[in-house]
């Protein structure tokens, strides 16, 4: 049997890159044909010593079995209506947003929802897109309780990293942190000076104009800032609203969407988003049944004790930076009543959150063909 022919769009960015090191791991590329596409680098030696081709050449875009893209929201606005318009039936998997809610799409995350693929597959779907990093860390985090329908609603508050903005504002975080920290150097080096004096320091860095600030708008080392994303006319941010809307596509529940809504914020994490749920169940379910749906619903989620020790160590950014893993933990009927449930979850946004649910999707697709 041929090989499918697969186009990879977006390869050397922050979220192609991982994907392509998660595909090397994974041996992917021995079931496929590659083709390497560019926006900027027509003509250059690409991955595999060929030349590249250009990702806007419809002609070429046209002989693929499947088109797997990381390059961006504007990348798919100007090629996939032409691509399909010139008569392409072949299969696009993508990271960026713009598809996410058409009716034609399925928003794919495989351990939480393979029988939405599986079903969009038989009906004949072709566009497969990768969901919000948030709304697919969570549901990672939360499949047990959701695959049992045992949630009536919830609220998500989440500390989102600085990879979310991408690969500049990180590097602007660290300016900011490095800069912060060379504006107090002598005092810090002195034991005895005053930390009134140090915070005084820090607090006319951040508030300088030349504190870098070109990516982000405002400082956020030493700070956070409360808004992901654009301004909605209901007041939501988009992030907050791609919580309601993206995790009921996902779930293929949007004809009776679970009420879901939240506040997103950015903090100075590098590539992890964490999440603080308040959960109210349908019935009172006991902790330690809760403990063990979690655990068992996927490869990748942990149960972490709420305990302190194993909270700091095992339920953060650091612990958690560059894995698979999805640690859920703080788990705790909370004071409104024991239908409420308090957690706390943390995962990689650039694997789990972008490229890792696109590698399984091509796949699903390879193992089917
Ligand atoms: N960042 C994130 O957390 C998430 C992003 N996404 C989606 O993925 C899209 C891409 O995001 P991200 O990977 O962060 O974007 P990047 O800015 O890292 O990469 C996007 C493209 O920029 C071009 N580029 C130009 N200069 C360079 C360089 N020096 N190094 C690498 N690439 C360069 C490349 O295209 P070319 O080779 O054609 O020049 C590359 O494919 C987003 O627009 C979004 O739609 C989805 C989920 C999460
Ligand atoms: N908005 C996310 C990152 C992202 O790219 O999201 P989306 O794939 O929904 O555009 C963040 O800032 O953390």
């Amino acid at each position: 049997m041929s090989k499918l022919t697969v186009g990879l769009v977006g390869w050397r960015g922050m979220v192609g890159s991982v994907l392509m090191q998660r595909m090397q791991e994974e041996n992917d590329f021995d079931l496929f044909e590659a083709v390497y596409f560019t926006t900027s680098q027509a003509g250059q030696a690409g991955p595999d010593g060929q030349p590249l081709q250009s990702a806007t050449d419809l002609d070429a875009l046209k002989k693929l079995d499947v088109i797997l893209t990381c390059q961006g929201g504007d990348y798919t606005t100007e090629v996939y209506g032409p691509l399909r318009a010139a008569g392409w039936q072949g299969y696009w998997i993508d990271a960026a947003s713009s598809l996410r809610m058409d009716d034609d799409s399925i928003v794919v995350l495989d351990p939480v929802n393979r029988k939405v693929i599986d079903s969009g597959l038989q009906k004949g779907m072709k566009a497969f897109i990768g969901g919000n990093c948030t709304v697919s860390l969570m549901l990672m985090s939360l499949g047990g309780l959701f695959d049992k329908g045992l949630i009536e609603w919830m609220t998500s508050m989440t500390y989102q990293a600085a990879s979310g903005s991408g690969a500049q504002h990180m590097r602007e975080l660290l300016n900011q942190m490095g800069g912060l920290r060379d504006t107090v150097a002598t005092e810090l080096a002195d034991p005895a000076s005053a930390i009134l004096d140090i915070d005084r320091k820090v607090a006319a860095a951040m508030r300088s104009k030349d504190f870098p600030t070109d990516k982000f708008g405002v400082p956020l080392a030493g700070s956070l800032i409360p808004y992901i994303d654009s301004q909605l006319d209901n007041k939501q941010s988009r992030e907050e609203w791609k919580g309601y809307a993206e995790t009921n596509k996902v779930l293929g529940l949007s004809n009776n969407p679970i009420p879901i809504d939240g506040l997103c914020v950015r903090v100075g994490a590098m590539r992890c988003h964490s999440q603080a749920f308040t959960i109210k169940l349908k019935q009172d379910v006991p902790l330690d049944e809760i403990h063990d749906l979690l655990d068992a619903h996927n490869d990748w989620v942990k149960v972490i004790p709420n305990e302190r020790e194993a909270s700091i160590h095992e339920l953060g950014p650091t612990a958690v930076t560059g894995t698979l893993s999805v640690p859920v933990g703080r788990l705790r009927k909370m004071n409104m009543g024991s239908e409420y449930l308090s957690a706390f979850s943390v995962g990689d946004q650039l694997l789990w959150g972008a490229a890792e649910p696109l590698r399984r999707m091509l796949r699903i697709l390879l193992e089917r063909s």
